[in-house]
């Protein structure tokens, strides 16, 4: 006979077993840690048993209470749940946005950290995630074989491990643990060693591990079975009524057409059942024509033979739904079994709510942001509100032509929000070159951070050039003396030799003498017939002006002549770019104010 972990003797089971989501940093061995559990549940599999299911395995408790047989004083009780089912892709984003109503779908999280490397930005992140959705979590401290002197016993209890260590390595790898106390506790969160601990309610726990040498495993899981067993129980009672899930991912096959791999975190389903779910267009109503279940490896016959046909599945399960009008489906939507007309509509209604939560056209101004699933956009969304970026639109699926659009309006308003974040979505061709011609940024990651990351990087730049900009635009204070002998034309335009005293001579400039009486506008600044933008300090140059002015009348040789800056050009350099302008520029600045003060008291008053 077969048995699915969780559709078995389901009068008497009263607890479903936890969904376990694994979360950290990348690198820090998340993959590897699955592994090392799937490894160990499949090692130690009954004949027919069935530990792997679609998106997710299984550990039955049996082979807990195997494992932790050697730690009976560390977790005493005798285990109720039926096991624990582990989410098999890791990747915070979209598991902890996947929502049940009221909360996340993970029932209890693990965050490996790497012991070595100690807290990361993912780390961070997935802290502040894990307290958002306030998700019960314990720490593993992963890759206690790379602490100095570290002598692996393979697949070992960490303590029975932990005792043959020498005493340096002990002290090493305290130190590291307390080191991530520390880290823990600047976020909020009171931790100890697992085996320390009095009051798991107050504490979080840190379980040293090795994804590599299996050492620590058996706490690892016997801890996430203990305690999520003893304080989620409310959570985890099994009812047998209609099914609630998520959709993990939606998957084409071959000669099935389009199928749904669900999570079902409460109930039943089964062959026939109504489902609804969401798209990007809206409710999806559809009714399941097959439940297909992996088959154990050793089973497995042929390519096409890898999936089993089940009548039904109940909580907490990964199951492949095949089902009609599949096709737009977006993973990260709730499902709902609806069996009659009132829980039709009823679902429906929830999935529209759910939908237009997520799929928000907030800010008047702001950037475009695209997901490829609810989940991720939920994550998206989220960190772009934390971090104050605003957002006029976020949406499902590939960047389009019209996202593009989107964005080019709030670019009117401001430049740095002209922008769409794509989240492991593509860009379509026309959405390219639309994007091209309206000049939108767009960038792409598949990891939230680094998303913002390049988005900051990027504003900084454009913010940066706009100063640039500005700057240019603003006539420079500057002062020039005309060197005498140097007249090489009278007027209309003079052209004379100078030699620049202060600031920055720039053409363009309108120019004023000592006492403020203003002498036409600066045409060209030349030197050895080349056309300069502008002149420094120390240079002699030729310059051109243009205006109603006569050498030897307005002006004369060895006159000082100043740029005759505007008032509100004034201002913006002591407010604005008070930090941008050199000392010199300064000086000459306040020589300028100190002549135009005598005709205008409030210029330049800041
Ligand atoms: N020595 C040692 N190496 C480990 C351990 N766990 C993981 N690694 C190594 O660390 C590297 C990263 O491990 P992964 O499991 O890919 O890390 P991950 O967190 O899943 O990374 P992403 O999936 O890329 O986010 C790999 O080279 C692993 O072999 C461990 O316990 N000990």
């Amino acid at each position: 006979m077969i048995k699915l972990s969780g559709t078995s003797r389901i009068e008497e089971q009263k607890l479903r077993q936890p969904i376990v989501v694994v979360m950290g940093h990348v690198d820090h061995g998340k993959t590897t840690l699955l592994d090392k559990i799937r490894g160990t549940s499949v090692a130690k599999r009954e004949p027919g048993e069935i530990t792997q299911h679609v998106g997710a395995s299984v550990v039955p408790s049996r082979v807990i209470e195997q494992l932790a047989e050697p730690l009976k004083k560390i977790i005493p009780v005798k285990l109720k749940i039926p096991g624990l089912l582990f989410i098999d892709t890791p990747g915070h984003e979209l598991f902890m946005n996947m929502r049940r109503i009221g909360g996340a779908i993970s029932d209890f999280s693990i965050l490996v950290v790497d012991i070595i490397e100690g807290f990361k930005e993912q780390t961070v992140e997935s802290l502040q995630l894990l307290r958002a959705r306030k998700v019960p979590f314990l720490v593993a401290a992963n890759k206690i074989d790379k602490i100095p002197g570290w002598k692996p016993y393979p697949n070992e209890a960490f303590i029975n491990s932990y005792a043959k260590q020498s005493q340096r390595t002990k002290e090493l790898l305290d130190e590291r643990i307390y080191h991530l106390m520390g880290e823990l506790g600047r976020y909020g969160f009171n931790s100890d060693r697992f085996d320390r601990i009095k009051d798991f309610t107050r504490t979080v726990s840190i379980v040293p591990v090795s994804a590599k040498t299996g050492e620590g495993i058996p706490e690892l899981l016997a801890m996430l079975a203990g305690l999520s067993q003893q304080y989620l129980k409310d959570r985890l009672i099994f009812t047998s009524g209609n099914a609630k899930g998520v959709v993990l991912e939606v998957k084409e096959m071959p000669g099935l057409g389009n199928t749904i791999d669900v999570i079902i975190y409460d109930g039943i389903l089964r062959k026939g059942d109504t489902i609804v779910l969401g798209s990007a267009e809206g409710p999806i109503v559809t009714k399941v024509r097959n439940l297909l279940m992996p088959k154990p490896l050793q089973e497995i016959r042929s390519p096409e033979d890898k999936f089993l046909s089940v009548d039904e599945v109940v909580a907490a399960v990964g199951v492949k739904i095949v089902a009609p009008d599949l096709d737009n489906a977006v993973a990260g939507t709730q499902l709902y079994v609806a069996n009659t007309p009132e829980e039709i509509e009823d679902a429906k209604n929830k999935i529209l709510e759910e939908l237009s939560k997520i799929k928000i056209k907030t800010d008047k101004s702001g950037v475009v942001a695209k997901a490829d699933t609810l989940g991720t956009l939920d994550a998206l969304v989220e960190a772009l509100k934390r971090n104050n970026i605003p957002v006029r639109i976020a949406d499902i699926g590939n960047i389009t032509k019209r996202d593009v659009v989107e964005a080019s309006i709030s670019k009117q308003d401001d430049e740095t929000l002209g922008v769409i974040l794509g989240f492991n979505v593509k860009v379509m061709p026309d959405a390219k070159e639309e994007a091209e011609k309206l000049n939108v940024k767009i960038m792409l990651n598949n990891i939230i951070y680094k998303l913002l990351e390049d988005y900051f990087n990027w504003k900084e730049e454009v913010k940066r050039l706009e100063k640039i900009k500005e700057m240019e635009n603003l006539v420079w204070p500057a002062k020039f003396r005309i060197i005498p002998g140097f007249v090489f034309r009278r007027s209309d335009p003079v052209i004379v030799g100078i030699e620049v005293l202060g600031g920055i001579l720039k053409p363009g400039s309108p120019l004023m003498d000592e006492a403020g009486r203003k002498l036409g506008i600066l045409q060209q600044i030349q030197d050895k017939g080349q056309s300069l933008k502008e002149a420094k300090p120390g240079m002699q140059v030729a310059i051109s002006v243009k205006g109603n002015i006569m050498v030897g009348r307005q002006i004369n040789e060895g006159d000082i002549i100043y740029t005759d800056v505007p008032d509100l050009h004034a201002r913006t350099f002591l407010t604005k770019f008070k930090g941008d302008i050199s000392d010199d520029v300064k000086m000459v600045l306040d020589e300028i104010i100190k002549i135009k003060r005598k005709s205008d008291p409030l210029y330049a008053f800041v």
